[in-house]
């Protein structure tokens, strides 16, 4: 298998703060990693690496085997999917959820006068109803509910069928039903042999979809483990990580976690 996203030594300082702190990670086009982390351990800065939208301070990133700083980040981007809170930001109100995954095959925000291929359309109605979104193609993104906006901007990002997806906290502020629908999606994704080199960023245990097969845990800019998600998700990792002792348990690949008394 070959990586997908590699950073050697890789720290990032601002105000003389080191953000991140000599990671070291690789990500092979097999696998489907979960990053866990307090608030604030540098999570999405890792995230803005591996999307090419900033720099390392010291060591190197090297995503899709193109080194950052030596790479046309624009055709590496084409190569990426990569949805979060901050995409959606930048989503008009009155885009279509047809026209917003449609869009994502010419890389622009918003349908202006481009003209569409038959391929495109009959992929986006493809991605549409594999995201259960074909009954909200035709409403305005703004009206969306959250949960409805996380699928709708998830199936944006795999519409270009990247190498390398990355989503950030995709099940944030979903209310139970919508984050359990999100999480059995995102669970049969990771699980198809088809699906691109997965990388999904969350605050909590409850959040990983059975499927994910790596763990990296992060903590104040460094890596606090990592490796094969099973051996990685321990008691012991979860207190060094998060700084207090905890109750892990699993069932039917879905885990728990409570603070002990
Ligand atoms: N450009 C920057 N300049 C200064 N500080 C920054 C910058 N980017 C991030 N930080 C700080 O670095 C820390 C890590 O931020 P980051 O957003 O990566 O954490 P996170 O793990 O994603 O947090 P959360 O889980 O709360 O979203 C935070 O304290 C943040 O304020």
């Amino acid at each position: 298998m070959v990586n997908v996203l590699r950073l050697s030594d890789v720290s990032y300082v601002r105000d003389r703060r080191p953000i991140l702190d000599g990671v070291d990670w690789a990500v092979e086009s097999d696998q489907r990693w979960v990053v866990l982390g307090p608030n604030g351990a540098g999570k999405t800065t890792l995230l803005k690496l591996a999307t090419a939208n900033d720099y390392p301070t010291r060591g190197t990133v090297e995503v899709l085997d193109e080194t950052l700083g030596r790479v046309d980040i624009f055709e590496l981007r084409n190569r990426l999917g990569f949805a979060s809170s901050a995409t959606a930001r930048r989503i008009p109100n009155d885009e279509t959820v047809r026209n917003l995954v449609l869009t994502a095959a010419y890389s622009v925000e918003g349908r202006w006068n481009e003209e569409y291929d038959d391929y495109d359309l009959r992929r986006t109605d493809r991605v549409l109803a594999e995201w259960d979104l074909l009954a909200l193609a035709d409403n305005a993104f703004g009206t969306l509910s959250d949960g409805e906006r996380k699928r709708a901007m998830i199936a944006r990002s795999v519409m270009t069928d990247p190498e390398l997806l990355l989503l950030d906290e995709p099940s944030a502020s979903l209310d139970l039903g919508a984050r359990e629908r999100l999480l059995q999606m995102l669970s049969g994704f990771a699980q198809s042999p088809s699906s691109p080199a997965m990388v999904m960023v969350t605050h909590h245990v409850e959040e990983i979809p059975p499927g994910f097969t790596h763990l990296l845990m992060l903590r104040d800019g460094r890596v606090q483990a990592a490796g094969p998600l099973a051996e990685t998700l321990t008691e012991q990792n979860l207190e060094a990580t998060f700084g207090l002792p905890f109750e892990l348990s699993v069932r039917d690949g879905r885990y728990a976690a409570i603070a002990r008394p």
